[in-house]
This record gives structure tokens, sequence and C-alpha cells, in this order.
């Protein structure tokens, strides 16, 4: 068997249960899992294919667990990613901490790796606003003092405004700047 070949690395980040793993699998398998939460053990790999203008591209997504005890793990896996997904829960704002951690360190130790930073569960703060843990305010001037790169995006089902058209040999992961991005995994 041959060995597949990764055009682009891609990392997801975040604290335990933001639902990392559901945004991976929307994108990939376009379904959301109803069921008991399972955590994420160590890292999970998918390879996801994309058109990209005349050609296909390879994006290797490592899908990495929340959870503190495998921080050090989770380092291994964001090294030389061309892109991060710094993802927090907005009903959580110790995820939000979280989040920043990851963005610093990112900024710190992968130069070349662009930044998202994207809030999940937005199904539910829209049924009850008083579940709202993290200020839209807050999270943009984070995203502004950061320059993370982010995008407002409600309820998507894709994740394919990440990946944009490869400048020569490169793959130019998400273009969009300077906005602000919010995922739902879950519905439409
Ligand atoms: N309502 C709602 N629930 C969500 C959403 N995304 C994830 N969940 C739920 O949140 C829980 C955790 O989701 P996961 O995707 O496993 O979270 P994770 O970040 O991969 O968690 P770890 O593997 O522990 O790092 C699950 O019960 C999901 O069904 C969302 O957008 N809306």
């Amino acid at each position: 068997m041959s060995a597949m070949r990764v055009d682009a690395k891609v990392v997801m980040l975040g604290k335990e249960s933001v639902g990392k793993t559901s945004l991976v699998e929307r994108y990939v398998h376009h379904r959301f899992l109803v069921g008991p939460y399972q955590n994420t053990i160590g890292a999970a790999f998918v390879a996801k294919p994309i058109q990209v203008a005349d050609r296909v591209i390879t994006l290797g997504i490592w899908d990495t667990a929340g959870s503190e005890r495998y921080e050090a793990m989770s380092r291994i896996y964001y090294r030389g990613a061309r892109a991060a997904v710094v993802c927090y829960d907005l009903t959580d704002s110790s995820s939000f901490q979280r989040a920043r951690f990851w963005v610093k360190e990112l900024q710190n130790c992968e130069e070349h790796c662009k930044i998202y930073v994207c809030g999940t569960k937005s199904d539910l703060i829209e049924g009850e606003r008083a579940l709202r843990q993290v200020d839209f305010h807050d999270a943009q001037d984070f995203a502004e003092v950061f320059l993370v790169r982010s995008e407002m995006i409600y309820k998507t089902q894709e994740m394919n405004f990440f990946f944009s058209v490869p400048e020569e040999t490169g793959v130019d992961l998400g273009q969009k700047k300077d906005s602000y991005f919010y995922s739902c995994c879950h519905g439409n």
C-alpha cells in the first residue's frame, strides 16, 4: 500500500468537548453524530481531498484531544501545520481562555501556521441567550490584537471557507481576514 501524500497539514485545537471532532465529522462526512460524547484520545487523523482550481489537494487533518492531560501530545501534532482551527465553546468561558493559550503558543512556535478562531455551539445560545459566556466583542478584540484570521459563519455545515486557491506551488489556507468566525456543527 502506498503512503498517502498530504499537501497541507491542518490541526484542530481547543479544550475538551468544544466540538473539534464534530466539526471535522461535519466537514469530512457531512454528518453530526448524536449520542454519548466520546472524548478523543491522543489525536485522530483524517485525510480530505479538496478541489482547488484545476487540481485536487489532500488536507491531512489532525483532530487533537482537548484534555489537558494530552497537552504535550497536541504540541507534536501542530508542528509544521499550515493551518490551525482553534475552537472554543460559546457557552464555556474557560474554553475561551484555553483558546487564547493555544493561539499564543502557535504564534510563538509556528510562525507560518495560519490561525483561525472558531466559536462553536452557536445553536445553544440561539435557543437561550443567557447561556452565552463569551462576549462577541471579547473574541473579536482578541482576534484583532493577535491578528488571527477568523471568519463569521453562522451554522455552517462545511469548513470549505478555510481553504482557497493555492498560490503557485503552495496551498493558501484561508484568505479571509479581519472578521470573526462562528461555527455550528449541529443542525443546518
Ligand atoms: N449543541 C451542540 N453540541 C455540539 C456542537 N458541537 C459539538 N457538540 C457536542 O459537544 C460534545 C463534544 O463534542 P466533540 O466534537 O466530541 O468535542 P471535542 O472538542 O472533539 O472533544 P475532545 O475529544 O474531548 O477534545 C458532543 O456531545 C457533541 O455532540 C454544536 O455545534 N452544538
